[in-house]
């Protein structure tokens, strides 16, 4: 499916995330010329691409607004933004704990206000992404929204703006958890005796491995990753053993359910400027 793309993309912001995305567009075809970043560095982003430090007088008509710098920098932003997004322009929000109706209130303007929660994973194409909205953004513009966010990796929308933190918690902050996972997985082997660096590629190799088979046995065959994990424990035999030690007391599942409340709870306490 060829994307379609906004007659132009401003983005507020370009570091680690709204830079993954960005990525991905220019990949999938999107023209740079449509495309301005806004970023106080003024550090170029890729060819083509048009970076300013200072808002512009005016935004095209047909702009699409991407919010891509911290949370608490949206009061400094809108101050300068707001008075220049039209009924027509369309904002996506990456900012986390900060929820819709603060972004209305910000931008009393546009019709069309999306909150979006990527992952580090989508300059791949492979990340994910949890879209809300509410009534006051037409079909035409969230269709829009969501053929902008297709190449990125899978898209989920919410119907239900308190799970915006929690979906927050397991896929926006997920690639974190996984990588101190991954980074574990070589350090216990380290403690057991293997070397250290062969310790690291051999995690890393796992885990990748692990990862596209598990995608695939739950695509061709609906296998899910419980299932897998069993496959790989021959009764009596070693990885049993080692799971024993994950399942006591729900060990693993305990330390991610209070991995993941924990980062929900910040995401409500910054919505509520804390
Ligand atoms: N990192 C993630 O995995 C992730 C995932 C989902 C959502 N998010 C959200 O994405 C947002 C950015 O996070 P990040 O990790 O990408 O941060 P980051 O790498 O620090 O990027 C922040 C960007 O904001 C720009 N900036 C700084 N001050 C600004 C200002 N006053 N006005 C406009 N732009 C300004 C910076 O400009 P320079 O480039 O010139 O320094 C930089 O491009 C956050 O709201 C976060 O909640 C992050
Ligand atoms: N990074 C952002 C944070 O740590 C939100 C998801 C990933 O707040």
């Amino acid at each position: 499916m060829t994307p379609t793309w906004p007659d132009h993309l401003f983005l507020v912001g370009c570091g680690n995330m709204a830079g993954q995305m960005l990525v991905r567009w220019l990949d999938c075809g999107l023209d740079p010329a449509r495309v301005t970043v806004l970023r106080p560095s003024g550090r170029p982003v890729a060819d083509g691409v048009r970076v300013v430090t200072a808002y512009p007088a005016a935004l095209p008509a047909g702009t699409t607004v991407l919010l891509g710098m911290k949370p608490y920098q949206i009061a400094d932003v809108a101050s300068s933004l707001a008075p220049l997004c039209v009924a027509d322009t369309r904002i996506v929000s990456i900012l986390a704990g900060t929820t819709l109706a603060e972004l209305r209130d910000r931008f009393p303007g546009p019709r069309a206000i999306v909150r979006a929660m990527p992952n580090l994973p989508v300059g791949l194409g492979e990340g994910v992404t949890a879209l809300f909205t509410d009534a006051t953004t037409d079909a035409a513009a969230r269709a829009a929204i969501d053929a902008l966010i297709q190449p990125l990796g899978l898209a989920e929308w919410i119907s239900d703006e308190t799970l915006f933190n929690r979906v927050t918690a397991l896929s926006g902050c997920g690639p974190a958890f996984l990588f101190r996972f991954a980074d574990a997985l070589a350090r216990a082997g380290e403690a057991i005796g293997i070397p250290a660096d062969q310790a690291a590629r051999m995690a890393l190799a796992t885990v990748r491995g692990s990862a596209t088979m598990a995608a695939r046995a739950s695509a061709d065959a609906g296998d899910s990753p419980a299932t897998l994990a069993d496959r790989v424990a021959s009764p009596g035999g070693m990885t049993r053993e080692g799971l024993n030690v994950l399942d006591a007391d729900d060990r693993l599942l305990t330390l991610l359910t209070d991995t993941l409340a924990a980062a929900r709870d910040r995401g409500e306490a910054m919505a509520r400027g804390e």
